[in-house]
């Protein structure tokens, strides 16, 4: 793989809330585009917090972020644990919504909206409502909702946390298809270490009290990743491998705690 060119960085971030929970201090972490990047971590080390930065959702104490090139409007797609749809607009009326708060009628946007549930594989379901969907198909009307303004950069909140191990493992196949045909760059909160390893090319491992970054593990294993690859001794390695890197985040939290 070449030098990919740089997205954002993050320099010495710290976040503090109620002026006495340090969230996050010193983070820094450069993100290329391209880059799957997971956030893997104990909970509470803060990885919620920093997709939420990026997002502009809430800003930090003091650092800074810096985009490459700037942050346009529609840049940015985010899809969090929960879909989070409106139970009494359709699917469409759903995946509309980000182009409706810019001002853009349905009519204006019907191509793109078909565009992104076709991604999703729903593209025969958007006058359908999400009752009338399963867990899996909330999901996919979520992140097709987040692409729909053909985002540079998808932040992923455990989005996948919630559903059984059959559809989670769909989801990431499916997943990874899409950010081929896309070639976006994700970053992904989770805490499954078996998920980061067949999802993502660098796994940024993070640590608690304060958060912060405490190791990066590089997935050298080559897209597209299959099932074969989910069985194959390679991973197996590479998991125990980041299962070590999270085990030691866990210990420098320990350390601290008892010092
Ligand atoms: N709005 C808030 N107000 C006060 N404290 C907060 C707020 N949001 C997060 N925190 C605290 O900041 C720390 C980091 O939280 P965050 O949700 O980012 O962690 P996380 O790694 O995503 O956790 P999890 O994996 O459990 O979702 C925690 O101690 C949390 O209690």
């Amino acid at each position: 793989m070449g030098q990919r060119n740089q997205l954002l960085t993050m320099s010495n971030i710290d976040k503090v809330f109620n002026g006495n929970v340090q969230a996050l201090k010193d983070l820094n972490l450069t993100v290329n585009q391209g880059d799957f990047i997971s956030l893997l971590g104990p909970s509470g080390c803060g990885k919620s917090t920093a997709l939420r930065l990026i997002a502009g959702l809430m800003r930090q104490t003091s650092g800074q972020i810096a985009w490459n090139g700037g942050l346009n409007d529609g840049d940015l797609g985010v899809v969090f644990q929960e879909p989070t749809l409106m139970p009494w607009a359709t699917v469409e009326q759903n995946v509309w919504l980000p182009h409706r708060l810019r001002g853009k009628s349905l009519t204006e946007v019907r191509g793109e909206i078909m565009w992104a549930l076709k991604m999703v594989g729903l593209e025969n379901f958007q006058r359908s409502y999400p009752r009338e969907l399963s867990g899996g198909m909330k999901m996919r009307v979520s992140i097709a909702r987040a692409l729909v303004t053909q985002p540079r950069l998808i932040l992923m909140d455990e989005p996948f946390a919630a559903l059984d191990e059959i559809t989670r493992h769909k989801l990431n196949n499916d997943l990874l298809k899409l950010r081929d045909k896309l070639k976006c760059t994700v970053i992904f909160v989770t805490h499954s270490v078996f998920e980061s390893v067949f999802l993502s090319d660098r796994i940024v491992v993070m640590a608690a009290r304060p958060g912060r970054v405490s190791a990066e593990v590089n997935v050298d294993a080559p897209y597209p990743r299959t099932e074969a690859f989910r069985t194959s001794a390679d991973y197996a390695e590479l998991c125990r491998k980041a299962s070590d890197a999270l085990h030691g985040a866990m210990n420098q939290h320990g350390e601290r705690a008892s010092a």
